[in-house]
């Protein structure tokens, strides 16, 4: 679609990790293109996905969660987040509202460490947007776990930091309320031809998905013993002509024990991680996978900057 009547712009989804930006990233446009796990900084990259809306067009910046950088990594990461929000039409503020009740609620529930963080994380996304001079729709997610009363003080106070524009109060994760914020997202959007062709759900490549599914594998499998020290790069993907893929991947780890938790004793978690991969894969991409997983040690992989380029991270700014 190319004519006048088309409207077509950029959304970024901020907030804390965990907030359930992949989930609603997903619900919006209506495919996994995104990763969702219980573990929080899944996201390494700005997945990207395109939702429509009759004839509006909207490109979904997924940032990653937005804390204080700890590594050079986690910087790029932050820059990454601010970067999508800066460039977009439409900011969309995603607040786990069950987090903010636990602590702001007057002791009903007990609030956790996370709960704290995640409080935390968004009065410094508030400042971030406030110095920035944007305003953001409010979303406040999760509202399955609540009752509605307990949320009108929660978005008051959010409401009265004044980077607010309107309110919306959703459940990403059982599409409550997504589409009157998918119809408000519309409408904000400028005029303009559509950037992606119609049927393209997502604009990440199909390497770095790839390399996302076996990561979020490997992170399901090992979470324990390696928290973040590992990476997924996709080295080879080609399509042969029996109509299968031939996917090739390196799992990049910091120390010869990581590599070793990672083969498993006789290669066994290894060889479930691929194997859970390829199923995913297989029904991802509708059509046969053979997967081939290495695992390499690469000392200081986070400070790697050819590697970045791979995570699709802006890493100069
Ligand atoms: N009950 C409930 N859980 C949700 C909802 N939305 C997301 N979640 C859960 O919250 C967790 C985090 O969701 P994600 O979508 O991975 O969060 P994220 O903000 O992308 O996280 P990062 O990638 O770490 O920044 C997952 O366990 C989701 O299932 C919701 O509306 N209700």
């Amino acid at each position: 679609m190319t004519d006048s009547s088309t409207r077509c712009g950029f959304v970024a989804i901020i907030g804390a990790p965990n907030a359930g930006k992949s989930t609603l990233v997903n619900q919006l446009v209506g495919t996994k293109v995104s990763i969702v796990t219980q573990k929080v900084q899944t996201t390494r990259f700005p997945v990207r996905g395109i939702a429509l809306d009759e004839e509006v067009q909207m490109i979904l910046v997924d940032t990653p969660g937005i804390f204080k950088p700890r590594r050079r990594l986690d910087r790029a990461m932050v820059a990454s987040a601010w970067g999508g929000a800066e460039d977009a039409d439409c900011v969309v503020l995603l607040v786990d509202a069950a987090a903010q009740l636990a602590v702001k609620g007057g002791g009903e529930v007990k609030a956790t460490g996370a709960d704290h963080k995640a409080v935390e994380d968004v009065e410094m996304i508030v400042e971030g947007l406030k110095s920035a001079n944007r305003k953001a729709i409010l979303a406040l997610n999760k509202i399955d776990l609540m009752k509605s009363e307990n949320l009108l003080a929660i978005a008051d106070d959010l409401y009265n930091t004044g980077i607010v524009e309107d309110v919306l109060m959703i459940s990403a994760e059982k599409g409550h309320g997504v589409k009157d914020l998918k119809k408000l997202l519309a409408k904000r959007m400028p005029q303009s031809p559509w950037l992606y062709p119609e049927d393209q759900a997502a604009d990440a490549p199909v390497r770095i998905l790839a390399a996302e599914i076996t990561r979020e594998k490997l992170f399901l499998r090992v979470h324990e013993e390696l928290p973040y020290a590992a990476a997924v790069v996709t080295t080879e993907f080609v399509d042969k002509p029996d109509g299968s893929v031939r996917i090739e991947q390196t799992i990049f780890v910091e120390r010869d024990g990581q590599r070793a938790i990672v083969l498993g004793k006789g290669g066994q978690t290894l060889k479930w991680i691929g194997q859970k991969s390829r199923e995913e894969l297989g029904k991802l991409l509708d059509r046969p996978v053979h997967l081939f997983l290495t695992v390499k040690v690469e000392e200081k992989w986070s400070d790697d900057r050819a590697l970045y380029a791979q995570f699709g991270l802006n890493y100069d700014s």
